[in-house]
């Protein structure tokens, strides 16, 4: 059997990134920037106001001074004369500062009859004014590559940059194999379950920016697992869950090598998702992973989502870690790296599981952590350091 990393390092070396597509600005959120984007303008494009207020000379500005205000500087459009000495432009935030102002006093600081103002005593020395290329010049990148959030989108927009290159969506089929399963919303006979990983995991794969398709579920039988694999053909990454152990009906490894798998690893040294395999299916990369549901979504977290993550040209990186405390000791682990469901408590100190079945959804769903225990760990008191992983 080999190492979690060792399997990571496989399945990385199965992967690359997708294409670049550009999409508009609107499809562009959560997408991953797949080249450098420069800004086609400078913002602000002039010096402008950042108060509702009065501009004005700041060499004039003095408790008391009187100024006549000569004209208006709104927002889209500005004051097209020049400000003399002794004169104010009445201005909102946003508007271009007039030729000749160098300041703004907002209006609460001035006292207006007519077209005459009068300051206040206590104006200060901010002088209001936003600067032109103050948030960002022409010619300013945004680097590439880079999960665009909500603030990247605006940034993109304010610089003029409607059509955005991303990575392609890595197209993932999702194919569960075993006759004792049926979709969600169907009528299980009596010996049978409802499909559950699959969809999980398309659910956490999405989430990630795949474009996940699911198969119709393979019967146990060589055909039906043939047809579902044929249907998937093209795909990036074909996932399939379920018949990967010893079973007579686990079928999936000798129908994918009689299809011409080259398999890269089976088995991993892991607890849950042992029964892992990958390879080579055509043009796609293959990934077995074990049936049981918990197995099959852990695996999701530990090897699915850091491929993704690589196709879609966020580089080869593992699921991130992080240090927490035991709140309750825990026993000792065995041969196998074991990935414990665990919950944190109002203190952020980690709780694991009491039952570690990987069957159990239940269980899963409550949990808000991996606890990764190393293999052959002794058992450890509350107060120890571990490493989790967030869920
Ligand atoms: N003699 C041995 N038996 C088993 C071993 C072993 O080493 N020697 N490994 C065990 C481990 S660990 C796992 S994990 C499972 C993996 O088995 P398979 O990948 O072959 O999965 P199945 O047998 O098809 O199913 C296991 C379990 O999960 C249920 N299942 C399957 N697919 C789905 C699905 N899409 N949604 C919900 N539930 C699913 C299935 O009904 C079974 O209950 O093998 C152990 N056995
Ligand atoms: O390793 Mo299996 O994946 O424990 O349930």
């Amino acid at each position: 059997m080999i190492t979690v990393d060792e399997a990571l390092g496989h399945l990385f070396s199965l992967t690359q990134p997708t294409e670049v597509e550009l999409v508009s600005l609107r499809q562009a959120g959560g997408r991953v920037l797949a080249k450098d984007v420069f800004a086609t303008r400078t913002q602000p494009p002039f010096a402008a106001s950042s108060m509702d207020g009065y501009a004005l000379r700041r060499d004039e500005v003095e408790p008391d001074a009187l100024f006549k205000v000569i004209g208006e500087s709104a927002a889209g459009h500005r004051f097209d004369g020049e400000l003399r000495a002794g004169q104010a432009v009445r201005i909102f935030t946003g508007a271009p500062i007039p030729d000749g102002a160098d300041f703004v006093v907002i209006q609460e600081d001035v006292t207006r009859r007519g077209d005459l103002i009068t300051l206040g005593h206590s104006i200060g020395e901010k002088d209001n004014i936003r600067p032109a290329g103050g948030d960002f010049t022409e010619g300013q990148s945004v680097a590439a590559p880079r999960r665009l959030r909500p603030a990247d989108i605006a940034l993109l927009a304010a610089m003029n940059i409607a059509q955005v290159p991303v990575f392609r969506k890595p197209v993932v089929s999702i194919l569960a194999t075993g006759d004792e399963l049926v979709q969600p919303g169907e009528a299980p006979g009596p010996d049978q379950i409802i499909a559950s990983n699959t969809y999980g995991l398309a659910a956490q794969l999405e989430a990630l920016g795949a474009d996940t398709r699911m198969m119709p579920i393979a019967s146990d039988n060589e055909g039906s697992l043939r047809r579902s694999f044929e249907l998937a053909q093209g795909s990036d990454l074909i996932v399939t869950i379920g018949g990967a152990s010893v079973g007579d009906h686990d079928l999936v490894a000798p129908v994918a090598a009689a299809m011409g798998m080259q398999q890269s690893f089976y088995k991993v040294a892991m607890r849950p998702g042992k029964p892992l395999m990958a390879g080579r299916l055509g043009s796609s990369a293959m990934v077995g992973l074990p049936g049981n549901p918990v197995s099959a979504m852990v695996c999701g977290t530990i090897f699915v989502a850091p491929m993704i993550r690589a196709m879609l040209g966020l580089g080869q990186q593992t699921a991130p870690r992080r240090k927490a405390a035991l709140a309750k000791d825990i026993p000792s682990n065995g041969p196998r790296e074991h990935y414990m469901r665990a919950r944190l408590d109002d203190q952020g100190r980690v709780i694991a599981e009491n039952r570690q079945d990987s069957a159990l959804l239940s269980v899963l769903a409550v949990a808000d952590a991996l606890l990764v225990r190393p293999p052959s760990d002794p058992a450890q008191p509350a107060g120890t350091i571990v490493e989790i992983i967030d869920i």
